[in-house]
């Protein structure tokens, strides 16, 4: 991960996003970026910042088992976890004044008792592990060790401005390193500590960044030009933006969300990708849907969900979720699907996506839909895996509408 030890003023700003991120409350990326604002840090000592707060974040009980602290005595004890943390990696010690010292023979001791424990060693809280058991058994052990190794840096090549090969020399040209994802048509792997969002290529949008399994669901989406498209639970866009590029900028796409500041955003980084058929509607109330009955050739329904899959790249969510949030984002899919499907018309594909591992949110989902909508047909489904892919975790599912139901 690191092959040297942070420095003092790195470790100071670890414990600083740590304490937000756990005692405030604080999402990892509002953290992230109240403390670097104003600070000017290099982009690659930035980047070795976020990797630590965000491993430490990924296996947090294990680092405060190893440290013998509790996550809620960061803000006091932080010098202590800091120096398990280097002490796992086998690093020197960073060289912070006043640091608490982990001595050597108990952290050994400890270690050896977590990696017995297989929940524990892979940073995972109890509620969490129970939750994986029951819903994908045999498959739950790698899932969760992949969910606590690092997220990689993916790229979507924008096709509307150019080809994945131009992408890449032309970022090569601003001192970014990639390579091509076999497996995924549009995506490059980003390998260098580069300030992505600074580069011309950015600004003239060339690219997003967005994981490789999220490319992977929008292609599933397989519009082309001259379709009409929803996208309903198009937040920022970044699936939108895919599928503009699928339709060439012909045809109309219907970005639709229930939170305006979201789509405000996708129509900034819709001008950016020169993605011009985009048209962003607020989902009011039932009546914006019910205009749009048997009118779309394609429907996406990327829904809210738990985010278990992505828990890499967002790994504060598990300290702050509880089991209870997942038996309301299960009825609110439900109806979701109901409801919006009656957009897809006759012989219309219905996409039903989530970034989640569990069955309860995905193919249980679709299969109770199927049940209860008998005019409409399973086509195929997918499941990403965090451990086989690298990727995040998606699930997604393809209906076609046979009749007006
Ligand atoms: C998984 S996110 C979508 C991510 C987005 N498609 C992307 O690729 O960046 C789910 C979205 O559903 C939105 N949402 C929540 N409740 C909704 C509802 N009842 N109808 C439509 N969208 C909803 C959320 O605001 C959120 O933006």
């Amino acid at each position: 991960m690191l092959n040297a030890p942070l420095s003092a003023s790195s470790t100071e700003l670890v414990i600083n996003v740590l304490t937000m991120v756990l005692n405030e409350g604080k999402p990892l990326d509002r953290a992230y970026s109240h403390h670097f604002s104003g600070l000017k840090l290099a982009p690659a000592e930035q980047a070795r910042i976020t990797a630590v707060a965000g491993d430490i974040l990924r296996r947090l009980n294990l680092y405060c088992f190893l440290a013998d602290i509790k996550s809620s005595e960061i803000e006091r004890l932080g010098t202590q976890l800091l120096n398990a943390w280097h002490m796992f990696h086998g690093l020197e010690l960073p060289k912070m004044q006043y640091a608490l010292k982990v001595e050597q023979t108990d952290f050994d001791q400890r270690l050896m008792e977590a990696k017995q424990q297989g929940a524990l060693f892979d940073g995972c809280p109890e509620w969490l592990d129970e939750l994986g058991q029951t819903q994908i058994g045999d498959k739950w052990p790698a899932e969760r060790a992949a969910l606590a190794t690092p997220p990689k840096r993916y790229l979507r090549t924008n096709l509307l401005k150019g080809t994945r090969e131009e992408l890449i020399k032309t970022l090569a040209k601003e001192g970014v390193q990639t390579k091509v994802v076999e497996t995924v048509d549009t995506a490059v792997e980003v390998m260098s500590d580069s300030a992505l969002f600074r580069t011309e290529a950015f600004k003239n949008g060339l690219f997003e960044q967005q994981d490789a399994g999220s490319q992977l669901v929008a292609t599933a989406v397989d519009a082309k030009p001259g379709m009409r498209v929803v996208d309903a639970c198009a937040g920022a866009g970044g699936k939108t933006l895919s599928i503009a590029a699928q339709m060439q900028g012909k045809g109309r796409l219907l970005a639709m969300d229930v939170e305006q500041w979201k789509l405000d955003s996708l129509k900034q980084r819709a001008r950016r990708a020169a993605a011009h058929n985009i048209e962003t509607r607020i989902i009011a109330s039932s009546k914006t849907i019910k205009r749009l009955k048997l009118t779309a050739d394609r429907v996406l329904l990327d829904v809210p969900c738990s985010g278990l899959g992505v828990l890499k790249r967002n790994p504060d969510a598990k300290w702050r979720d509880t089991p209870e949030r997942l038996p309301v984002l299960v009825q609110l899919q439900k109806d979701i699907l109901r409801s919006y499907s009656r957009m897809v018309k006759v012989d219309g594909i219905l996409i039903y996506a989530t970034c989640s591992i569990m069955p309860q949110e995905n193919r249980e989902q679709v299969d109770l839909f199927l049940a209860n909508n008998p005019h409409f047909v399973f086509l195929d489904d997918e499941n990403i895996s965090v451990a086989e892919s690298g990727f995040d975790g998606f699930y997604l599912a393809r209906m076609q509408r046979t009749a007006e139901g």
